[in-house]
């Protein structure tokens, strides 16, 4: 061996002590910063810079079990770039070395030890290739045991001698049992999934792709990139992650944090648009139109029918003189407002200033001085406010959906030549509510509030949005979540065939445009690193059926999975405690997927069989899950029981199943006693 090419154990040793150093730098850094003591000019930016201070320290804390980097590459630079380098260390001066991490940590000189993944430099970690190198001579990929380097695979990428071999440390990852809530995928993110992450902000980016391809994990990835790359602009607006519900936001909410990203809020679509309590829901074919989009024509109708035609003169008293705004310049005056396209609110509130101007020039053609000072004291004047209140009266937006539930001709005036008569007999409460509190409002209610709130007033947005399972959502939905994003980008995340709600979207064309975001750039995500081949295969069967146009997923795992099909001999509970306890003896985490009416019934069999099953978000070794709950979870073992009573819970039942079925990460039990769907016929024979 050269004196270039050090023993494997030198190079582990060297690496260990690259390592250490790291870890000592870190410390260091941390000290640093606790102290640093916040003074400044006044409390507010004191408390404020005390704060950031904090925030830093924390962000610096070292989590022995985290290793502080997991990469490296190696760059040549100037004359020698192109040349093949075998070395793995030793001192070259014109061989650029980064270890790639979580976080940048630099040594006493400032010189970084550890550069962020987000790193520009970091890059090449992700996307070299032999075919094109990035001026990458060497890659390198560390093992780790409880925190400690235990080995290293290197990737000598200009090395035409060298072939590709498929990585263990990367294969490790991938296999590794899931327990407990979702982990980041910085070291392994793969090459077609950093495209989507390091997507710039100004790019609003949508990911079809099928289950397990690492949507939910690239977006969260990309909300991070975002953060550290583009962190002044965000600082400022913020990113917002949006999913299905709480169980899911549960189960993704350490991946941010993990990453050094603590600010960003995580939010089901329902908490982002209840401003009334939800109090039942609506039968899917209301509910359905209530999602549908034509409903925000109906809306903007509702609202602006308010405005008033102006009718009277309007008279402003001041001192012994009375000042005359006639009906036709107040028609002028609202009629350019109307025109501008702001909100309802923003009208109104302009319109009182208007008409005081109005007054104004009369004024000073009078003779009469006059200022800003004058024009604010008659815009608030009682004469112009009690005018203003007839013409452009204030409108509430929970009034609005109330009277559109509940007054047909309300409705009828609003939906004309929009919403064929049946339909807004559907929509119509059969018991007309008294009131916005005594209302039963849903969550389809919610949005069309949130919707009319929007047209009486626009707000900002966040400045960046990722949606995930996107397909589920309605038109109305998705135009609720374009608004948070305002101006911004949003990156959104789906699959159309698991889009299980009655309003899923049929194609992503579609949910872009009532995203407003027709322009976005659509990706195919095809690697799937969750389900096994075995399970893949059984559940793509589904897919001519659900969504004949979509692929399932290329199973990268290297493990083949398990599949498993039981018919229960008259006793389904029985066999199912009998698998799931087999599936408890083995490596990693046990889901038992129920049709949502037979969770109770299946827990307590469990636990009559000596079972410890725990519910969603208890992060137990052992969940029951009810079908509808499952969305973007996973487990290493999935025991379905009676898919037939899944399918039948529901309108779109073969794609929850779909969902269902995809959620095994090593081994899929289907326990029955009704018949399989016919879809799935044929089944593989047992292990
Ligand atoms: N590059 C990767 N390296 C290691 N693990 C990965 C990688 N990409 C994805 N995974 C893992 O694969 C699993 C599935 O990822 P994720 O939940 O993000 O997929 P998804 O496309 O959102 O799936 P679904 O549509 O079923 O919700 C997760 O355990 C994730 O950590």
């Amino acid at each position: 061996m050269s004196a270039r090419t050090p023993s494997p154990d030198a190079t582990l040793q060297a690496e260990r002590d690259h390592l250490h150093r790291s870890r000592a730098d870190l410390r260091a850094m941390r000290e640093h910063t606790l102290s640093l003591t916040a003074q400044s000019g006044d409390h507010v930016s004191t408390e404020y810079l005390k704060a950031a201070l904090y925030r830093r320290a924390k962000a610096l804390e070292d989590d022995p079990s985290i290793p502080l980097f997991f990469g490296r590459i190696d760059r040549v630079t100037g004359d020698d770039a192109g040349v093949d380098v075998g070395a793995d260390t030793g001192h070259d001066d014109s061989r650029e070395t980064f270890h790639i991490g979580r976080r940048h940590v630099m040594d006493a000189d400032g010189d970084p030890m550890v550069v962020d993944w987000r790193a520009d430099v970091s890059r090449a970690f992700y996307r070299a290739t032999r075919q094109d190198p990035h001026g990458v001579v060497l890659r390198r990929r560390y093992g780790f045991a409880e925190g400690e380097l235990t080995s290293y695979e290197d990737e000598h990428l200009l090395d035409r001698t060298e072939s590709d071999v498929t990585s263990r440390i990367l294969t490790e990852e991938i296999e590794r049992p899931r327990v407990g809530p979702m982990r980041d995928i910085v070291a392994t993110i793969q090459p077609e999934q950093d495209e989507v992450v390091r997507a710039g902000l100004d790019t609003t980016v949508c990911v079809q792709g099928a289950p397990g391809t690492g949507k939910t994990a690239v977006g969260l990835h990309r909300a991070a990139y975002l953060l550290h790359t583009y962190r002044e602009r965000l600082a400022r607006t913020g990113v917002l992650v949006i999913g299905p519900n709480q169980a899911f936001l549960h189960y993704i909410e350490q991946v941010l944090p993990t990453l050094g990203e603590v600010d960003v809020r995580q939010v089901t679509v329902a908490e982002l648009v209840e401003r009334v309590p939800v109090r039942t829901g609506d039968p899917p074919d209301v509910a359905t139109l209530k999602g549908d989009a034509r409903m925000a024509q109906v809306l903007t109708r509702a609202v602006w029918s308010h405005l008033a035609e102006p009718d009277e003169t309007l008279y402003v008293p001041r001192g012994s003189r009375r000042w005359r705004v006639p009906v036709h310049e107040v028609a002028e005056s609202v009629a350019t407002l109307r025109a501008r396209g702001d909100g309802y609110a923003t009208g109104r509130a302009l319109l009182g200033q208007r008409l005081a101007h109005r007054v104004l020039l009369r004024m000073e053609a009078a003779g009469e001085v006059t200022d800003d000072r004058i024009q604010n004291t008659i815009a608030r004047s009682r004469p112009v406010k009690s005018y203003v209140d007839t013409v452009w009266p204030a409108v509430d937006p929970v009034r609005v959906v109330l009277r559109l539930l509940g007054d047909p001709e309300f409705l009828a005036s609003a939906a004309d030549g929009v919403l064929t008569p049946a339909e807004q007999a559907m929509l119509l409460w059969k018991r007309p509510a008294r009131g916005p509190k005594s209302a039963r409002w849903t969550h389809a209610d919610t949005v069309l509030i949130d919707e009319a709130a929007a047209i009486v007033e626009r707000s900002s947005g966040v400045g960046h949005v990722v949606l995930d399972e996107a397909q589920d959502l309605s038109p109305m939905e998705l135009r609720a979540v374009a608004r948070r994003a305002g101006a911004g980008s949003l990156t959104i995340l789906g699959d159309i065939a698991q889009g299980t709600t009655p309003w899923a979207t049929p194609s992503w064309p579609e949910a872009l445009l009532h995203l407003d975001r027709a322009e976005a750039h659509l990706e195919v995500l095809r690697n799937g690193y969750r389900v096994p081949a075995a399970v893949v295969d059984f559940a793509a069967r589904l897919l001519p059926t659900i969504a004949p146009d979509i692929e399932p997923p290329e199973a990268v795992r290297s493990n083949p999975g398990t599949l498993d099909v039981v018919e229960a001999d008259g006793d389904l509970l029985g066999a199912a405690a009998k698998h799931t306890a087999e599936a408890v003896g083995r490596d990693g985490s046990v889901g038992v997927v129920v049709a949502d009416a037979d969770a109770d019934t299946v827990a307590a069999g469990l636990a009559g069989a000596g079972l410890e099953p725990g519910r969603l978000g208890d992060d137990a070794p052992l969940t029951i899950v009810p079908a509808s709950m499952v969305k973007g979870l996973e487990y290493d073992h999935v025991v379905v029981v009676d898919p037939a009573r899944i399918v039948a819970a529901e309108t779109s039942g073969l794609r929850r199943l779909y969902v269902v079925l995809t959620r095994a990460v090593s081994s899929l039990v289907i326990v029955h006693a009704e018949p399989l769907p016919s879809e799935l016929d044929g089944v593989a024979a047992p292990r």
